[in-house]
């Protein structure tokens, strides 16, 4: 694995911009998911700083006056990461360095820090590691400057443009050879997922924190790993769930986030394959995060990218004991009545009306409404299952609750 940004213990700044497309409250969502992203990596975010501009600046992202108040900052106390909420240009990260003189990360190496530390298996670290290399080729030069400013001193010449290219050469070296690794684990999974038989397969989505392992959990009696943290999840899971008579394959799988870096949607692909090769999806969603409308539309761009988009779908809208709408006094006339202020009654007659039967609300952690739930995801199975195999046999007989045969 390749060196990793430690961020444990690191005092942290976050950045972001407003613009037309990004107003100030749209920013703030966006800071407090990255400030979670920072304090899952193991960092504190001690200030943010904002800016409007129309676009960023070219050379430093933010402009000079600001950059130096972020200088000032980062010197007084003694910050150790100043991290940004939009992708940076190598040459832009290579300048800002420069001037802050501590560790510079956008949000896409943030996300790849955390894949990073989370990866436990040796598959998910060599998707991770590609993803990594795939990030760090156009960046090299920058990061020339900075080991050069590191070990400083008596014969430390900067390096010339030769050690560079040889570096790039590496690097693209080690590129194809984890290319090559991967392909040979993709062939072997390939051969597992066809050994599982016929059976229908469904998959659990969604954003990141949503509550999927957890949901997994509770339907299929594993344990999987779930946690407030984002990103708990890397590998897939498939456990062999029965309800009532019928036996399907359900899987729990990385979680998405917007902007989810290129690289590792590429890297991950064949992670992600469980879900391209589902007959159903699991769509859960945190209704009880302010931005959960945000998040859906952040999971069917990634699930288009993937090639995973209009498959027959579930929406799941977990974690209803966490629900509060904020609140409206009747005698209030000045507060305009916004989603916000919704009960889940009134939510159902939104757009979420015009999905139809196809819409379940849950608590996976207090296990509300699974009974609910396991009717439906048994009905949308079983639907697949009839059409795939009419005269199929794999339907276990009915018991009663006393076991006898209906
Ligand atoms: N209040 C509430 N919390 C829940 C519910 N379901 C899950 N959670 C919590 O949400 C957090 C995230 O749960 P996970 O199951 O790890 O979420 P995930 O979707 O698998 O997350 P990633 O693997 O990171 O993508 C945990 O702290 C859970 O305890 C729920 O129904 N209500
Ligand atoms: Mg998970």
């Amino acid at each position: 694995m390749i060196e990793k940004t430690d961020l444990s213990f690191e005092r942290a700044v976050l950045i972001g911009i407003v613009t037309r497309e990004q107003d100030e409250d749209k920013l703030d969502e966006y800071l407090d998911e990255l400030e979670f992203l920072t304090y899952t990596a193991g960092g504190e975010v001690i200030k943010r700083f904002t800016q409007k501009m129309d676009v960023p600046n070219p050379k430093t992202f933010i402009g000079s006056g600001k950059m130096e108040d972020v200088h000032q900052f980062v010197k007084e106390e003694e910050i150790g990461a100043v991290i940004f909420d939009d992708e940076l240009s190598p040459a832009q990260q290579k300048n800002i360095e420069k001037i802050l003189k501590c560790k510079i990360l956008d949000r896409t190496g943030l996300i790849l820090d955390i894949f990073a530390q989370r990866a436990k298996t040796s598959y998910a670290r060599t998707q991770v590691e590609l993803a990594q290399y795939e990030y760090l080729l156009p960046r090299l030069a920058g990061m020339w400057t900075h080991l050069e400013r590191q070990r400083g001193g008596i014969g430390m010449r900067g390096p010339g443009e030769t050690e560079i290219e040889t570096d790039r050469r590496i690097v693209r070296d080690k590129i194809s050879l984890l290319k090559k690794k991967l392909a040979t684990i993709d062939k072997q999974m390939e051969v597992q997922r066809g050994n599982r038989g016929q059976l229908v397969r469904v998959a659990l989505v969604g954003y990141t924190n949503v509550g999927k392992s957890t949901l997994m959990n509770v339907i299929s009696k594993s344990d999987v790993f779930a946690e407030n943290k984002l990103f708990a999840t890397l590998d897939t899971t498939v456990r062999k769930v029965v309800i009532r008579n019928l036996p399907f394959l359900l899987s729990d799988t990385v979680g998405f986030i917007r902007k989810l870096p290129t690289q590792l949607v590429e890297s991950f692909k064949s992670t992600l394959d469980e879900v391209r090769e589902a007959d159903l999806l699991l769509h859960v969603v945190d209704i009880s995060h302010p931005n959960f409308e945000e998040h859906i539309d952040s999971v069917n761009q990634i699930l288009t990218e993937i090639e995973a988009i209009g498959k027959p779908t579930l929406m799941v809208f977990n974690k209803i004991d966490a629900y509060k709408p904020e609140k409206l006094d009747e005698d209030d006339l000045i507060t305009e009545k916004t989603s916000a202020h919704y009960s889940l009654k009134e939510w159902k007659k939104t757009w979420m009306n015009r999905l139809g039967d196809n819409v379940l609300f849950i608590s996976a952690l207090n296990k509300e409404n699974l009974e609910d739930f396991r009717r439906k995801v048994y009905e949308a199975v079983r639907e697949i299952h009839i059409t795939r195999f009419p005269y199929n046999n794999f339907l276990y007989p009915e018991y009663d609750k006393y076991g006898e045969k209906k």
